[in-house]
């Protein structure tokens, strides 16, 4: 099935022009001027529009047993909703429960994943240390073709893991070609000041925010940076939300360290105010970690953007429904952390991106799919509107207009924490490995339309880690015997 895409301008994180796009078995096979549709070939007009490649979120908690219960999207509705707003591929974290190997959690997520209605893939999660983890993570790069191991410095007494565990975690990545992923919250210190608001009677929502600041993440994000390069291992750090935790970064950074940042569309236009709202539903539904953070940070995620010391906007899409959120009713630790985002990412950081003039085109390009496919090792294979590539491409209406609102989109949670958001700028026609998933408003894709992605491991770095062995090396001293 061949389908052309006629009269667009083709926006790449490094070029772009006027190019028509023919695509054919679901990989684009030209990119040029006045492109000739093979006989029988569909005709999209993009009408001047842009032509984009596929959004991809790689951060996503589709079906997820947490806190108690379980994500209210599950992949078919996850994917459902991705597609819609222009993202075509999603990489969810697969967390093995208590007691469960790498290679069974495996398994479940595969199984969960299969009506996926676009194409994804897995992080592995680390949450302890043992021979078998050690071994697992070979099986798990080789054979399963996940290239990134994901680790909670947050959530003591359930996933976080303590320095030794990632030590050894993020040796072991090294030694793979294998990258590792953190969430960056002092869970040691969150428990104590979570009891602390507690005994002083705040168990409303905003006891989240409280007691997860900024210097919590800022601690943990420089102690993750500290300890990934003594291991000699790069590092991705997800959901960056605050100054102190972009500047740890981009110092990493400066030092010639190999980190990259991730902020979520969700801290780039939404503020800890929300956790104050007198409605307690309202506030309930915003409790994430980290949480929305006071406007101030706003500004420095935006310029780690603009100077690419941040370089990912996801969304961490973990959707639970208001009902969900009133297990912790009487207790903020127990409200299930997380909200949506999926289908709004591409939208809101057009209209608060490039609408503002904060991006560029070819810059929203970069941070909704282009960056992450480089770092996930699957360019230009996903993230490029080039020959060879897979046809996961975006037709963008730069003039589109909405107003986001739960009433009318595909989630399956009851409310939108971008609510109210006008945003300019949406997809008018998405193709998922060459086939229309969504045109004219209508969602065309279909459960087990999606493909698992797998992706290959990139070069041990074991010799980085040699090379740091010796550069710091102890030296043995020669002293003049004293004893008697
Ligand atoms: N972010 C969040 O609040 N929930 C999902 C789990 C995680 O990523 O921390
Ligand atoms: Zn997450």
């Amino acid at each position: 099935m061949a389908i052309l895409i006629r009269g667009g301008t083709v926006v790449n994180h490094d070029w772009s022009r006027r190019a028509d796009v023919l695509v054919e078995d679901g990989v684009i096979v030209a990119v040029g001027p006045d492109l000739e549709a093979p006989a029988g070939a569909e005709v999209i007009e993009a009408g001047g529009a842009y032509v984009l490649p596929g959004g991809i979120d790689p951060h996503t908690h589709l079906d997820f047993m947490f806190m108690g219960t379980v994500s209210a999207d599950d992949f078919e509705w996850g994917t459902k909703a991705a597609l819609s707003g222009g993202t075509t591929m999603v990489v969810d974290f697969c967390i093995p429960g208590p007691g469960q190997s790498m290679l069974s959690a495996y398994q479940d997520y595969r199984r969960k994943a299969e009506r996926a209605t676009s194409d994804y893939g897995f992080h592995m999660g680390v949450t302890g240390w043992d021979r078998d983890t050690f071994n697992d993570m070979e099986t798990v790069v080789k054979t399963y073709g996940i290239n990134t191991f994901k680790h909670f410095l947050a959530y003591k007494g359930a996933l976080m893991v303590n320095d030794d565990e990632l030590y050894h975690s993020f040796s072991r990545c090294a030694s793979l070609g294998a990258l590792p992923l953190v969430h960056a919250e002092n869970g040691d210190v969150v428990f104590r000041l979570q009891e602390r608001y507690l005994r002083e009677g705040i168990t409303g929502p905003e006891g989240h925010a409280y007691s997860r600041p900024p210097e919590v993440e800022g601690e943990a994000t420089n102690r993750a940076i500290m300890i990934a390069d003594m291991a000699g291992s790069p590092l991705y750090v997800v959901h960056t939300s605050c100054r102190q935790s972009h500047e740890a970064i981009a110092r990493a950074r400066a030092a010639g360290k190999r980190v990259w940042g991730e902020p979520l569309i969700q801290h780039l236009v939404l503020d800890d105010g929300e956790y104050q709202n007198r409605d307690w539903d309202y506030a309930a539904r915003r409790v994430m970690s980290p949480p929305f953070r006071p406007k101030e940070h706003q500004a420095s995620l935006w310029a780690g953007l603009q100077s690419g010391s941040l370089h990912v906007v996801a969304t961490d899409h973990c959707a639970f429904t208001t009902e969900q959120k009133r297990l912790g009713a009487a207790d903020f630790t127990r409200i299930p952390n997380g909200t949506g985002g999926l289908e709004d990412r591409m939208a809101v950081l057009w209209t608060a991106g490039v609408g503002t003039g904060r991006l560029t085109r070819e810059e929203f390009v970069a941070v909704t799919s282009a960056n992450i496919a480089r770092i996930l090792n699957i360019y230009p294979r996903k993230g490029a509107v080039a020959v060879g590539s897979d046809a996961d491409l975006v037709v963008w209406d730069p003039a589109a207009t909405r107003t986001i609102s739960a009433a009318s989109q595909i989630s399956r949670i009851d409310y939108n924490v971008f609510e109210g958001y006008e945003v300019t700028g949406l997809p008018a026609v998405v193709l998922s490995r060459g086939k229309v998933a969504w045109i004219d408003r209508e969602l065309r894709a279909e459960a087990g339309d999606g493909q698992y992605v797998p992706r290959p491991a990139f070069p041990a770095v074991a010799v980085a880690d040699a090379q740091w062995r010796e550069l710091n090396a102890p030296k043995r001293v020669e002293r003049i015997d004293v004893t008697p």
